[in-house]
């Protein structure tokens, strides 16, 4: 059975226009379940604290909307990772969504809302933070490209640069560092909309987004709030998946007894718990992880619940003391982020924060944008190629690391965006 697609004649048909820039699409969606925002207006903020201030932003741009008990508003957030980055955050306020699902006889049902908070309540809200922008179009203008990719031997030269680092760095403690590559892509805009299809259909355990033009599926749920309940799955320690059914359940069986990759993985899991700890009452401090399988790798996981205590904190909040986790930025966290600034040559961007959606009361789900490719303005665009994809992959580098294993994750976390783009 096919799920229920952005291409399909009647998702399209009850699309106010059927063919939206890519960058003013909003797509979020896990297998069969399809949300897509259209129109509205974007928000763009940068600086530090950026999380916490969009989340105070977004409800004071509820409050001032006084909504009605059956209103709804919804906005969906991609941050950027770093403090520093030259790109902004963004938060997308559409001016409708639409939610497409099957019924249980398998028939596509199709739900549709208008966004509740008002134009002239983002612009209060937007006023009262100096780094703030209230951009009346729904597509944000798109990032230059930036012309520093690492090849396999660059990106060997790197990981070996990072053992050094940790080798030499034993004393003031860093651990594990999280670099990322990047890959520059010319494609057609109408693959961009096929490429949500394909990572759809291929990776349905993933969710898959498109926010201001940042388009991927990640495995990795950082936080979900409702009604007070929160989550988080931490992925961190991977094994690409075996060409047959004997080396693919070997790779399994290494990675689920792998000592190295298991000490990551405790790290990862126990910054997520340490950063809960003040607000969340976790319902087990340190449950044993679990092998998660994607198409394309295998990945240990945790996952962390809980319950929110005290505070009217959103999604956004919680994820304002979580980010950046072990598994996008290393241990200790300000250590590794001051290498990752020092060692990648290009800008992260969106790549490696927060992407997800938060509702009127702040609940939400807010994913980690990873696996995913930032459409960008080319210096001289091909005609025939009018979309410039930067894909980004990373992984996490610890003492005893071998720099060949480390370039082959990176090729196995390109695949999907690389097939999906049709350029695989
Ligand atoms: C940073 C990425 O993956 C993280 C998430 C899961 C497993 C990871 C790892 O095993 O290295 C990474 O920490 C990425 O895919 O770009």
């Amino acid at each position: 059975m096919s799920v229920p697609s952005p291409a399909d004649e009647h998702v399209r048909a009850l699309m106010p226009d059927p063919d939206p820039e890519f960058a003013a699409a909003i797509v979020w969606a896990r297998g069969d379940d399809l949300v897509l925002g259209h129109g509205g207006v974007t928000v763009l903020l940068d600086g530090p604290r950026r999380l916490t201030r969009l989340s105070a932003l977004w409800r004071r741009a509820v409050e001032a909307s006084e909504l009605a008990p059956d209103d709804r508003a919804r906005a969906w957030v991609s941050s950027t990772f770093a403090d520093d980055s030259r790109e902004p955050a963004v938060l997308r306020v559409p001016a409708t969504w639409m939610r497409v699902s099957r019924d249980v006889q398998g028939r596509p049902q199709t739900e549709s809302t208008r966004q509740a908070v008002t134009e002239a309540a983002l612009a209060q809200a937007v006023a009262e933070d100096p780094r703030a922008r209230l951009l009346r179009s729904a597509a944000p203008p798109l990032p230059d490209a930036q012309e520093h990719a690492w090849d396999d031997g660059q990106y060997a030269r790197a990981v070996e640069r990072i053992l050094d680092l940790l080798d030499e760095d034993a004393a003031t403690g860093l651990r594990k560092v999280v670099i990322s590559r990047t890959e520059t892509l010319a494609t057609t805009a109408r693959a961009l909309w096929r490429a949500v299809d394909a990572l759809r259909s291929e990776y349905p355990q993933t969710w898959v987004f498109a926010v201001g033009g940042l388009l991927g599926a990640t495995p990795e749920m950082l936080a979900t709030l409702r009604d007070g309940r929160v989550g988080s799955v931490v992925l961190a320690g991977s094994m690409g998946r075996g060409a047959t059914p004997e080396a693919d359940a070997a790779a399994r069986e290494r990675l689920a007894t792998h000592e190295r990759l298991a000490d990551e993985h405790r790290w990862a899991a126990r910054s997520v718990c340490d950063a809960l700890a003040d607000v969340v009452d976790l319902d087990e401090a340190h449950p044993e992880p679990s092998v998660l399988t994607l198409p394309n790798v295998h990945h240990l996981a945790t996952s962390v619940t809980g319950r929110l205590t005290g505070g009217e904190g959103t999604v956004l909040d919680v994820v304002a003391r979580m980010h950046p986790t072990a598994a996008v930025g290393g241990t200790p966290t300000d250590a590794a982020v001051e290498v990752i600034g020092r060692v990648e040559p290009v800008d992260r961007g969106r790549y490696a924060g927060p992407v997800g959606w938060l509702d009127q009361d702040g609940d939400g789900e807010i994913a980690l944008a990873l696996r995913c490719a930032q459409q960008v303005r080319a210096a001289e665009p091909d005609p025939d190629l009018s979309a410039v994809m930067r894909l980004h992959a990373g992984g996490g580098i610890v003492a005893g690391a071998v720099a060949e294993e480390e370039v082959a994750e990176i090729g196995a976390k390109f695949s999907p965006m690389r097939r999906a783009l049709g350029l695989g």
